[in-house]
């Protein structure tokens, strides 16, 4: 059985046709990069794989189950635009997600729960290379450095998919390309299945396992919204390179078809 499913799914908001018939596997471990034209979709596919949209028709499966309608911990997310709170340093952002599953009323833990939650925030601090700016407030990071932290808040979850809506659209060259190899390194040591919008086509080819292109094959010019965006490309990359070596292993070599 493969990891997720989508299965002849469509969203519309009213009239509007935004996706329309999309229908293919996903399996366990692969970085999927997304592009196509503005506004055809992409960021509407991953809201609905992060549970914050129902397909209007059809069905999401994660392991053969439907996918809950609520964003869960098993799916963490990564946008352009950063989400942390300003009033708290950077440790304190990564702890807040682990501190609200402890405790969702009041948004903090105590005792052992406290430094076992500080001690797994800071291995994931670590983790993206922010060590020594785990006391700093977000208004002291530079941009890439606030991608970090969102990075570090998305994964301390442990989630099984990571959702990236165009995670380095912000950020200069060179910046993009340390966050790329950052996120590739994660990727792999944490065996994450990845979703990746980017405007950037070369990055879609170095970072994805399996490139999907979104776009109409369907235009009424009389009425623009009648028809969605599909898959029309779906490319499997021949990556020697990308071996997701986690617990989702995948050895791409033997998964190829282009
Ligand atoms: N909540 C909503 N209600 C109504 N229309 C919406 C809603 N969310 C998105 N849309 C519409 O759905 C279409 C697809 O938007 P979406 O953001 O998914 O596209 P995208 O491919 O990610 O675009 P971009 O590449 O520019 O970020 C757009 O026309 C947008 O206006």
């Amino acid at each position: 059985m493969s990891y997720l499913q989508i299965r002849n799914v469509w969203k519309t908001y009213d009239d509007n046709v935004i996706l329309e018939k999309l229908n293919f596997t996903i399996e366990k471990g692969e970085f999927c990069t997304l592009i196509g034209p503005s506004g055809c979709g992409k960021s509407t596919f991953l809201r609905m794989l992060l549970g914050k949209e129902s397909p209007t028709r059809g069905t999401i499966l994660l392991e053969g189950e439907p996918l809950s309608n609520e964003p869960g911990s098993d799916r963490g997310v990564v946008f352009q635009k950063y989400t942390l709170f300003p009033h708290l340093r950077a440790l304190e952002n990564v702890m807040l997600g682990l501190e609200m599953e402890h405790s969702a009323f009041l948004g903090k833990a105590f005792g052992s729960a406290r430094r076992r939650i500080k001690e797994e925030a800071m291995e994931m601090i670590k983790a993206v290379g922010l060590e020594q700016s785990a006391h700093k407030y977000p208004s002291e990071l530079s941009g890439g450095m606030q991608q970090r932290l969102s990075i570090a808040q998305a994964l301390v979850k442990k989630p099984k998919i990571l959702l990236l809506d165009e995670p380095f659209g912000a950020l200069d060259p060179g910046s993009r390309s340390d966050m790329q190899e950052l996120v590739h390194g994660l990727w792999q040591t944490y065996g994450l299945t990845a979703f990746m919008v980017t405007h950037d086509v070369k990055e879609a080819f170095e970072l994805g396992t399996r490139l999907l292109v979104f776009d109409k094959v369907r235009n009424d010019p009389h009425s623009p919204n009648a028809y969605g965006a599909t898959v029309v490309n779906d490319i499997k990359l021949d990556k020697n390179k990308r071996k997701n070596k986690g617990e989702g292993h995948v050895d791409h070599d033997e998964t190829i078809i282009a």
